[in-house]
């Protein structure tokens, strides 16, 4: 099961992804990979820091300032992300239940080691939660569940993919005892 979730900036893919990791983790099952965050010095963003969801080790994604590469105001600090994102989707690759993958971005996409682990996750057979940055929708949309979320949807989005995967997760297990 692959479920893709996009929207426009803080309408909740996070906070989604972040949700639907601590749900599925409560009922036993092990989650891994990443969730991005913002960093913010008061009212004001000021970089991104990526976070491994198996450990919480945290890692530099960007922040404001000069330098290469750069996106907008902000400069990606691949090395940063690189060091905490790809060992988190590799031990995801070897050992977790679910992937969760937030985001697949223009910021993410400056590392080529994150495009090859992303690659590896989309040839393996785990099931994935990822939230996509909505100028990349249209190469992922089509290869699993899509979704755009709104305000409105938000809350029926989440309970609805964490059904799904609940149920998926259940059912492999089921047949799992079944061959045993
Ligand atoms: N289902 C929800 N109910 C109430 N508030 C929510 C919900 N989802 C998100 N929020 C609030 O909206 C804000 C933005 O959420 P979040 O960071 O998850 O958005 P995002 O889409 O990931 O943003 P970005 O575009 O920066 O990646 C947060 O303050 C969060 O608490």
């Amino acid at each position: 099961m692959r479920f893709f979730v996009s929207g426009m900036p803080g309408v909740g893919k996070t906070t989604l992804a972040k949700r639907v990791a601590d749900e599925i983790r409560r009922e036993g099952y092990k989650v891994g990979g990443i969730i991005t965050q913002e960093i913010r010095s008061g009212p004001k963003r000021v970089g991104f820091r990526v976070i491994a969801i198996d450990t919480g080790e945290i890692g530099r994604l960007a922040y404001v300032g000069y330098g290469q590469p750069r996106l907008g105001k902000y400069v990606v600090d691949v090395e940063g992300f690189e060091k905490v994102a790809i060992p988190a989707i590799s031990r995801a690759l070897r050992e977790a239940d679910l992937i969760v993958i937030d985001e697949i971005g223009p910021m993410e996409f400056k590392s080529n080691e994150f495009l090859k682990a992303l690659g590896l996750v989309l040839k393996s057979e785990k099931h994935l939660l990822a939230t996509v940055h909505r100028r990349l929708v249209d190469r992922y949309r089509p290869l699993g569940e899509y979704y755009w979320l709104t305000p409105e949807n938000r809350n029926e989005v989440f309970a609805e993919i964490l059904g799904k995967i609940k149920r998926g997760l259940k059912n492999e297990n089921s047949s799992d005892k079944a061959k045993d």
